[in-house]
């Protein structure tokens, strides 16, 4: 579907075929974001991860280290306050969006009063986080701190990437990180908990499966996790029908291509619906039934291998939280 959102000229794919078309066939050619407004203001120039330009190397070398720690380490004192600002800042730049689609009116932009907003809300953002990593610094070699931050902060230090990472590189990477691991993981709680309730049969199913792994034992080790197969299609079932990004991130298109025998030009933007593909009655039988069932023996994954199946996106710009964002579930359902 072709939509012209005010400047911004938009496909909407709905069909596995297509989706795997821009996310594996063309993934190079789609792997840009759009330019955002919101991002620009709120992550330092958009050097975060979500809104970085495909091919950034600099991020490149950030992501590595990303993966697998997700938290500033033993609690802070300004964590709490960190948490509701980048809420706020996320809930405003969503509101934003509608500005993008008129980029080259500049005057809207301040005329709305949102951007001033923005900008005076990041303001704060850039304080507290500021105060959090001179307080994370302080303990580095005090004592061993493992977290994502001194890992940041680490490898900052050391000064020896090819493209050094600047500590605004670290706000903006903090900020992805909360503002794309706590509402998306809070959303499919929320669901899964909703669903079971609402499918009795479900919930004893799975509360058995947690009683007789873990029993009396309690969680002892990340591999019993493993053990939890009902839990886990139950999970997958819960991303497929509510999964917290419906639309995936925008793509834009590096360079013209053909898709379905439609010629798509430089700079059109590519949303990816990941709802309606995983509600697709040619993939999916009884697409609207809330039934872990259908993924017990089942080869479908979450890692984009499935395009019937793409709550964390798939390609180059995949979620890099996916591991963390799928079993952190797991261990808050034990
Ligand atoms: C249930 C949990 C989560 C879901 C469903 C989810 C989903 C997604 C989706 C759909 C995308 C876009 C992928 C694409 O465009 O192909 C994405 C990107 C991203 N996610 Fe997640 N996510 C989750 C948890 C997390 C966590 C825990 C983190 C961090 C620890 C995280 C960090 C990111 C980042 C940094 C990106 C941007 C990647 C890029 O643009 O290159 N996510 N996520």
């Amino acid at each position: 579907m072709h939509l012209k959102l005010g400047e911004a000229s938009t496909i909407v794919v709905s069909s596995p075929e297509v989706a795997k078309d821009v996310m594996k066939t063309y993934d190079a050619i789609f792997a840009q974001r759009p330019h955002t407004i919101g991002a620009d203001i709120m992550c330092y120039g958009s050097s975060d991860i979500v809104t970085s330009p495909y091919g950034g190397e600099k991020v490149a070398s950030m992501t590595s280290v990303i993966v697998g720690r997700t938290t500033f380490g033993e609690k802070c004192k300004d964590q709490e306050e960190f948490i509701s600002i980048v809420k706020k800042l996320v809930k405003m730049a969503e509101s934003l969006v509608i500005l993008d689609l008129f980029p080259s009116h500049k005057w809207l932009h301040k005329l709305s009063g949102q951007q001033p907003k923005l900008e005076e809300l990041h303001k704060q953002y850039d304080v507290i986080i500021g105060n959090i990593i001179s307080e994370a610094e302080q303990k580095i070699g005090e004592v061993e701190v493992n977290s994502l931050l001194s890992v940041l902060l680490n490898v900052r230090n050391q000064g020896s990437l090819e493209y050094p990472l600047t500590i605004d590189n670290i706000k903006a990477v903090m900020m992805n990180i909360f503002g794309g691991g706590t509402y998306t993981s809070s959303a499919i709680i929320e669901w899964a908990i909703s669903e079971m309730l609402q499918n009795p049969k479900v919930m004893a199913k799975a509360q058995e499966e947690v009683r007789r792994v873990f029993g009396s034992k309690g969680y002892d080790n990340e591999e019993s996790l493993e053990e939890l197969k009902y839990l886990k299609a139950v999970i997958k079932e819960t991303l497929r029908l509510h999964p917290p990004f419906p639309l995936l991130h925008p793509r834009e298109c590096r360079e013209t291509c053909e898709l379905k025998g439609y010629v798509i030009p430089v700079g059109t933007q590519v949303i990816v619906n990941a709802w309606a593909i995983a509600r697709d009655p040619d993939y999916w039988s009884d697409p609207e039934k809330f039934y872990p069932e259908r993924f017990m023996d089942s080869p479908i994954d979450y890692k984009g291998n499935h395009h019937e199946f793409i709550p964390f996106g798939a390609g180059r710009r995949i979620c890099p939280g996916i591991s963390f964002g799928f079993w952190q579930k797991a261990k808050l359902f034990w």
